[in-house]
């Protein structure tokens, strides 16, 4: 593939950013202080189920993958959500921001919250990994590239606009700042190696597209469900 080609798919990519779920109205009024606490635990509680099938996720592109290559990075988003020993890992550190805005551990594992359009939205996106070739479900993860500076922004929303959350609760947040970019720059490398028919290309932005609608529907469903 030659720059040009290459530079082209990847606007194209990185254009899916206005579907992104930053400009939810959720998100929105999130950011802007304007969520109370009900709210924010509602929202807590259902992206935690997001969260706990992140890795399941992850493990289905690896079950589809023929690389190596690819595998021996990909497995490293399992560990940072899973952690390499009990009480570490992203999933644990969503349950201490769950435990941090006033949530029991073990209501938000026994996912009493959870409302069925992040419930559906969710399993789409992990049915998807499964079933559809793996370079498509690399390239739905690209989401990330986007994830940075929401994620800074929502830190600064959070300490100025809630401070009744502990901030260690927040250390999640704080770990995908190095992460995300990190992982959504190899799936960047992986998606121009292996996408390279124009077929292939726009079944890779179409699942950049499904996978924000993925994010935009969780939000719909949560901001439904817990509306003043
Ligand atoms: O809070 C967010 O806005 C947000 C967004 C995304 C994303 O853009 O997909 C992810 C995450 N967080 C996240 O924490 C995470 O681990 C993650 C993994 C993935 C993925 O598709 O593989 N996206 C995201």
């Amino acid at each position: 593939m030659t720059t040009t080609e290459t530079d082209g798919f990847i606007d194209e990519l990185r254009a899916q950013s206005q579907r992104y779920h930053d400009q939810h109205p959720f998100h929105v009024a999130m950011n802007a202080g304007e969520l109370n606490r009900r709210q924010l635990q509602g929202w807590v509680a259902n992206r935690f189920y997001y969260q706990e099938n992140i890795p399941r996720k992850d493990a289905a592109i690896m079950a589809n993958c023929p690389h190596p290559a690819v595998r021996r990075r990909w497995i490293r988003r399992i560990l940072d959500q899973d952690g390499t020993a009990d009480g570490g890992g992203g999933i644990e550190a969503w349950l201490r921001l769950a435990e941090a805005v006033g949530l029991s551990r073990e209501e938000v594992l026994g996912e009493r919250h959870v409302v069925p359009g992040v419930r559906f939205a969710v399993d789409a996106y992990v049915t998807f990994a499964r079933t559809r070739p793996w370079v498509e479900a690399v390239a739905s993860s690209l989401t990330e590239l986007f994830a940075p500076d929401l994620m800074a922004e929502r830190l600064g929303a959070f300490e100025r606009y809630y401070p009744w959350i502990d901030a260690d609760g927040l250390a999640y947040f704080r770990s995908r700042l190095q992460q995300a970019p990190r992982d959504s720059q190899h799936a960047l490398e992986v998606v121009t190696e292996y996408c390279r028919t124009p077929e292939q290309k726009v079944s890779a932005v179409a699942a950049l597209t499904f996978k924000c609608d993925v994010l935009w529907s969780m939000l719909d469903g949560i901001g439904r469900a817990y509306a003043d």
